[in-house]
């Protein structure tokens, strides 16, 4: 295993500068340019795209004596205050889930007790706030290790990139129902471990063989026991499949990860992305010829979505991934109405997402207007997942 993809999200996350709080620095934000064909690819870590100028640093802002603060300093002071901004922005578009701690200390700190109330702030409020937290640390730990420039060059060797739609339409004609987008998933935070025998070759084999269109391929380590070399290994065991990396993505460095790994397509998760950055990741997918599957949960995010431009494939997760109740009407609810017409007008293809056990889910999601679903836990724990996949649709869809 490289040294990159040894990293457990284990280290804390380095603590946010309070002091410089009260300074009265206003930094000049930059909102850089979508990349070009050419591939003039810049915001290699803000996934707002938003950088604090250099030249601004160099000099020091009027309001603070440049001998008062290092140019290190400022640069804190910034990332500081670029991640509130970046706060700020999500939660205008009802976004709950936070970037980062936001103060003090990370939420690992054993300090004294007064501190670790006066900075409660930095507990997560819910799991998928933890993922996010972690993945954070996780993104720029592996970005210092593997940056951007390393990972271009690794494109080259890349294999090609899969249709993933292509498969699910072709999947959804031959055989009259939601094309299967099969999950290779060992554990998660909701369920625990799935399955103790896990081999994810051999899993994603019995997957094809069973007909699926395409496979998913949990690449988190911590919180599902998942990983890269997953998505490595069944990417070079001879599974034609389109594979869906499914990852917390908060970084557009993580697409071009994916893509070096074997990915063709990556999930987007619209509670954790604001609209800018699901604009500028879609782009960078477009640019790498990956699909972008931009998971929903409620109509506020439906209706964010629907609104960006070149949006293809939008996923309904049926599981909220804050509370982890499960109710596959959730599929139906957004589907409804003004916003199914859209869709279909648009030609999106929609994929429901977990809780699908039986042919009647299938069919019940089928009704509201899915073309593909994606399924883990039903087929994953069963002791032959090719029959597992049968058992699901009342019938083989391999033929
Ligand atoms: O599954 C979880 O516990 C979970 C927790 C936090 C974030 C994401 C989570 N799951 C990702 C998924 O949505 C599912 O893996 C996927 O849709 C398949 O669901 P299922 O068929 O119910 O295993």
């Amino acid at each position: 295993m490289e040294a990159a993809m040894s990293f457990k999200a284990t280290a804390a996350p380095a603590p946010r500068v309070l002091s410089f709080q009260s300074l009265n620095f206003r930094p000049k934000f930059t909102f850089l340019k979508p990349p070009t064909p050419a591939g003039n690819f810049m915001a290699q870590n803000s996934p707002l795209c938003i950088r604090a100028q250099k030249s601004e640093l160099k000099d020091g802002p009027a309001t603070v004596s440049s001998t008062d603060i290092s140019e290190r300093d400022a640069l804190k002071v910034k990332e500081w205050e670029i991640g509130m901004f970046q706060d700020e922005i999500a939660a205008s578009q009802g976004i709950r889930i936070r970037r980062r701690p936001p103060t003090g200390p990370p939420s690992h700190y054993v300090g004294p007790f007064e501190f670790r109330i006066q900075n409660e702030g930095n507990t997560p409020r819910n799991i998928l706030e933890e993922i996010v937290w972690n993945k954070d640390v996780e993104v720029s730990q592996m970005k210092e290790k593997m940056p951007l420039l390393a990972l271009k060059k690794a494109l080259d060797n890349a294999p090609p990139v899969r249709d993933f739609i292509g498969a699910l339409k072709a999947a959804n004609s031959r055989t009259g129902l939601p094309g299967l987008i099969a999950e290779v998933k060992k554990a998660s935070p909701s369920r625990g471990v799935l399955r103790e025998d896990f081999d994810p070759v051999e899993i994603a084999k019995a997957y094809e063989k069973g007909g699926a269109a395409c496979l998913s391929v949990l690449t988190d380590e911590k919180y599902f026991q998942g990983g890269f070399q997953n998505l490595e290994a069944v990417r070079n065991s001879g599974v034609k499949c389109p594979l869906l990396c499914k990852e917390f993505v908060i970084d557009a460095w993580q697409i071009y990860y994916a893509r070096t790994k074997g990915a063709d397509a990556i999930l987007l998760i619209a509670a954790v992305l604001p609209d800018l950055d699901i604009k500028y990741m879609t782009k960078i997918c477009k640019l790498l010829g990956l699909t972008a599957l931009i998971e929903v949960h409620d109509e506020r995010e439906m209706d964010r979505v629907l609104g960006i431009d070149g949006v293809e494939l939008i996923g309904i997760n049926n599981r909220n991934l804050e509370t982890f109740e499960v109710d596959i009407g959730n599929t139906k609810k957004l589907l409804e109405g003004e916003r199914g017409r859209k869709i279909r007008e648009k030609g999106i293809i929609v994929v429901g997402e977990s809780g699908l056990f039986t042919p009647a889910d299938i069919a019940y999601v089928q009704e509201a207007g899915v073309k593909a679903v994606l399924v883990g836990e039903s087929i994953v724990k069963q002791k032959n997942p090719t029959e597992g996949i049968a058992g699901l649709f009342g019938k083989d869809i391999s033929l």
